[in-house]
């Protein structure tokens, strides 16, 4: 199984129609990082603030603790022990194994929340990020409406951020290396398996620290299936990737677009797992300054405004998935908040 690349750029004429075969087949597409993408510079930045961060004081970090789940506050540092992604029955005994700062995204140019100390000099870095992505998120939203027979700003005008909040968040994550007696195989798990909430995201992994894993997706109309685990490397290009061409984007369907298109986008389960020996692969660079195993992710999840309706889409293609499929629409008058709260509530374990 491989999950296909796409090119977004308009000298790619199937871009669209790529894109929903990646979303309809797997939930998750690596999109060549072009002119449409994010300078790689900006991603390295990103980084290494994120490692000043995780590798500062405990102080520093509590000071940005996140408040409160139940206040709807989804902000700020989570502490590992914090959240276990797969709660339910037959699912995680123990807690992922990583840390991760929530930076919602702003309103009027201006964050909602406090940046950590060793970030507040980077604001307008992390500011001008965000946009990228999120307009990365509208080319995307734009691509799947063209493909789908709608008007191609369908999805998008309602995720236009000058228009009110949103549940759209950029995510550090950081899941230390333990030492191998610490981490019982089959329970210690980095993310638990879940399948993520909002519409879109994007996700930057760094070259020689793997570990994430989907759920192998069956063929629509095919039922459950027996299904396995796969690895998803870091770089499907691996080594004939030429030096200094920058890394795909990992782009996944979240549960939100899934359940909004009748279930023709996947939203496809995964995990992040420990790398079972922490010694480099025959041509794969030792980790630098010898910190083992660590591996740093920058998630962005990108969501609805909070009172966006979930109307029916309106595109003969999801209808007829639908018919097909017997599943039943989003509930009538359902906003994009709505669909997020009933998800939140059970992965935290402070309410
Ligand atoms: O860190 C990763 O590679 C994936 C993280 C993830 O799936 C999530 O936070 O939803
Ligand atoms: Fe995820």
């Amino acid at each position: 199984m491989q999950i296909p690349t796409v090119n977004l750029s308009p000298t790619n004429p199937h871009a669209s129609h790529q894109l929903l075969s990646a979303a309809t087949t797997y939930g998750f597409v690596f999109i060549e990082n072009n002119e449409l993408g994010i300078p790689t510079a900006d991603i390295d930045n990103l980084f290494s603030l994120s490692k000043e961060f995780f590798a500062s004081p405990l102080e520093v970090k509590q000071d940005v603790a996140i408040g409160s789940n139940a206040a709807g506050a989804n902000y700020g540092w989570l502490s590992r022990g914090v959240e276990k992604l797969d709660p339910g029955p037959g699912g995680q005994r123990r807690a992922d194994v990583k840390e991760a700062l929530n930076i919602g995204a702003p309103i009027s140019g201006q964050l909602q929340q406090p940046l950590p100390t060793p970030l507040r000099a980077h604001l307008n870095s992390i500011l001008s990020f965000q946009s990228r992505c999120h307009e990365l998120c509208l080319t995307l939203l734009h691509h799947l409406a063209h493909a789908l027979e709608i008007p191609p700003s369908w999805f998008s005008e309602k995720h236009d951020p000058a228009l009110g909040r949103s549940g759209t968040v950029l995510r550090l994550l950081y899941y230390p290396a333990l030492p191998a007696e610490e981490v019982e195989q089959g329970v210690d798990v980095r993310a638990g398996a879940h399948s993520d909430f909002g519409s879109l995201t994007l996700l930057f992994q760094r070259p020689g620290q793997p570990g994430l894993e989907i759920w192998k997706p069956t063929p629509h109309g095919s039922g459950e299936g027996e299904g396995e685990w796969v690895s998803v490397p870091v770089d499907p290009k691996g080594s004939e990737r030429a030096a200094g061409e920058p890394l795909p984007i990992l782009v996944n369907i979240g549960d939100l677009l899934e359940d909004w298109t009748g279930g023709l986008l996947r939203s496809t389960r995964h995990r992040v797992v420990f790398p079972t020996t922490s010694s480099p692969r025959p041509g794969e660079e030792a980790e630098e300054e010898g910190e083992g195993s660590d591996r740093y992710s920058i998630a962005y999840f990108c969501h609805p405004l909070d009172d966006a309706t979930l109307d029916p889409v309106p595109s003969e293609v999801v209808r007829e998935h639908a018919e097909r499929t017997g599943r039943k629409g989003m509930r009538e008058g359902m906003t994009a908040r709505g669909h997020l709260m009933e998800r939140l509530g059970a992965t935290y374990s402070i309410k």
